[in-house]
């Protein structure tokens, strides 16, 4: 080991393409076997004096936490386009570059919020439930029946990289596609989708309402029981964005009175562990927190965090700054 090579800190295993390079051209300690929380990767810090931390969701750096980071460190390079984790303000304030891993993960999470919105529809949770039971009954002509997926409206909070590619997924459903981002796309980049300005006048239209946008790192769940409220009887709700999205006891009250037809969650509140009654629910499908979990985006995206590290220390503009 040179020690001319710049040191890292990672907070996870990378996958082995990326594992392999860090052993080519940084200096960092062996990769750890079980994710490292804050306070390990602070402790570690100290120690080891990095020049770039790469980090996931699961270790959040905020407030104290920003204070508490080494001189030695230039960069957080999250690997996750989610911000919500990290006091960006506070880590640019101090002088502490930020970059994240944007579009090459656009496409697992349009695809995987596709599985959730076609598995809630189609009650696969309780489907799957029942064969690994064994099944034993033939079903009746009306027992079990979920609901067609093509032609619904789908609206969309969140129409960015993933909420558009959901859309476009979408319309191979034939599916009418409504959308309310804070402010409206350019019509070039909407293709079809109708804008609503108001969450009042979209909710009411919706059959399947799914959610992509960020999580604000002070905000609170956009998804409560008055907005639930507007959504017609018998809709579904997908959430692939972010657990504090949604006050998930609102959710647990509409899916248990029969007023959401039924949810796809990837993300929850209290991860890795979410609320036991909603756990507990027939009508809820339910996915870890596995938005990118391919081996193509994971690559993908634990080299362009590595990438932004290179050009860190090669004095180059990062390939994916977070500016603000
Ligand atoms: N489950 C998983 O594993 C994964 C989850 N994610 C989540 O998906 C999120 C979206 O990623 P990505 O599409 O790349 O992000 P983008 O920044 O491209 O898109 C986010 C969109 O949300 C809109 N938006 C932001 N705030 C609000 C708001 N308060 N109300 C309505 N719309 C809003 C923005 O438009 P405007 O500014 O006009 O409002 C923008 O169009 C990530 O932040 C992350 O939390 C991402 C990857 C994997
Ligand atoms: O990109 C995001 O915002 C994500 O939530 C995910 O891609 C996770 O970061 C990924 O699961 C690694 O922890």
């Amino acid at each position: 080991m040179s020690d001319t090579k710049p040191r890292i800190l990672r907070s996870v295993r990378l996958l082995n393409a990326a594992e392999k390079r860090i052993e080519t051209d940084f200096i960092a300690p062996p990769p750890p076997t079980t994710p490292l929380d804050t306070a390990a990767i602070l402790k570690l810090a100290h120690e080891f004096q990095p020049v770039a931390i790469l980090v996931t969701h699961h270790s959040p750096l905020k407030g104290a936490d920003v204070a508490a980071l080494p001189e030695s460190v230039k960069l957080i390079a999250t690997v996750s386009v989610g911000l919500d984790h990290l006091d960006v303000p506070a880590l640019l304030a101090r002088g502490i570059a930020v970059s994240n891993t944007p579009d090459v993960l656009t496409d697992c999470n349009a695809d995987l919020a596709m599985m959730l919105i076609i598995a809630a529809c189609r009650r696969a949770a309780e489907y799957y439930t029942l064969m690994k039971k064994g099944w034993g009954h033939t079903l009746g002509m009306d027992e079990m029946l979920g609901h067609r997926v093509t032609g619904k409206t789908l609206g969309i909070i969140g129409v960015g990289r993933i909420g558009q590619a959901v859309a476009r997924r979408a319309r191979g459903f034939e599916m009418n596609v409504l959308y309310h981002n804070r402010r409206r796309l350019d019509p070039t980049h909407e293709q079809g989708a109708t804008y609503y300005e108001s969450l009042e006048d979209m909710l009411p239209k919706c059959n399947i309402l799914s959610l992509h946008l960020p999580a604000a790192p002070s905000g609170g769940p956009i998804i409560t029981a008055r907005t639930l409220a507007l959504l017609p009887r018998g809709s579904v709700l997908v959430n692939a964005a972010r657990g504090a999205l949604v006050d998930e006891t609102a959710l647990i009250d509409a899916l248990r009175s029969g007023h959401l037809f039924s949810a796809g969650l990837d993300v929850y509140q209290n991860e890795p562990n979410p609320d036991p009654r909603i756990l507990a629910l027939p009508n809820v499908f339910m996915t870890p927190h596995a938005g990118s979990a391919t081996v193509e985006t994971r690559t993908a995206m634990c080299m362009l965090a590595l990438d932004n590290v290179t050009a860190l220390v090669a004095g180059k503009p990062l390939p994916t700054p977070v500016t603000a």
